[in-house]
């Protein structure tokens, strides 16, 4: 297993927000965490980067216990987020941001380039100059050119317009045959459907419901339970 999360507590102060979360994810696989505004799917991809500290609970990579490390130490062992409104150096070029973000590994600002040719088109513009497609997707080759092995995106498609949404969800489909493993924490079913091998629906910090992204698809009443739309 690539990822094993048991019984996972973490919170601000003296909010708990997670109350025993529990997932499991494979090598290569794609698992999209569903759920109301505030259920605590921020928190969750937050605790595994160690970016909320967890009260209890386990967090393994490939067996290896993260709870308790610190952020840096976390990305070392191969995990990486891009976090939710994407955070790019509004002052650094493409180039620039990509050059300072490499690691030797399989994967290289060239081959960031070809995932993403819109990020060579604009590689000399600034992170500021940039719209939210290629923000995110800048924000993506970052987070890869740390050759993760574990990947979390946090709402890659908020505020994108629907024909970047489908551009995201084809490169991101395509990085599952590259054996990196992602949890996806999203509000378009549709992309997250697109994406992932499994779903699991979050409701007041703890996972309730997991299902293959196909059977989700087709299951009206979970959609409506646990998103609150279509049904
Ligand atoms: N830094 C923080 N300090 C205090 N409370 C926080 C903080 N971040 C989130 N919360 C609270 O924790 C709860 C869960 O938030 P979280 O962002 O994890 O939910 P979410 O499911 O990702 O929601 P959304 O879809 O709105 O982003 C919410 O009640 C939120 O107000």
């Amino acid at each position: 297993m690539m990822l094993t999360v048991q019984n996972l507590t973490a919170g601000y102060g003296t909010a708990q927000v997670l109350h025993g979360a529990d997932l499991t994810l494979d090598q290569g696989r794609a698992v999209a965490v569903l759920g109301r505004n505030g259920v605590g799917k921020t928190t969750f991809v937050h605790a595994l980067m160690g970016l909320v500290r967890p009260s209890s609970g386990s967090i393994r990579l490939a067996g290896r216990e993260l709870s308790g490390l610190d952020t840096r130490r976390i990305a070392r062992l191969g995990v990486r987020i891009v976090p939710q409104g994407r955070r790019v150096f509004r002052s650094l070029t493409v180039a620039e941001t990509l050059e300072i973000s490499r690691s030797p590994g399989e994967w290289t600002v060239e081959r960031v380039y070809q995932i993403f040719p819109a990020l060579a088109a604009r590689r000399r513009h600034r992170g500021d100059q940039l719209s939210g497609g290629e923000q995110e997707m800048l924000a993506i080759g970052r987070a890869l050119l740390g050759n993760p092995r574990l990947l979390l995106l946090d709402e890659p498609s908020e505020g994108l317009a629907p024909r970047l949404v489908e551009e995201l969800g084809v490169v991101l489909a395509g990085l599952r045959a590259t054996g990196i493993s992602v949890v996806l924490v999203e509000q378009n079913l549709r992309l997250a459907l697109e994406v992932a091998d499994e779903v699991r629906c979050m409701v007041k910090g703890r996972f309730v419901y997991g299902a293959a992204a196909g059977e989700f698809a087709g299951d009206g009443a979970a959609i409506a339970a646990y998103l609150g739309v279509g049904s």
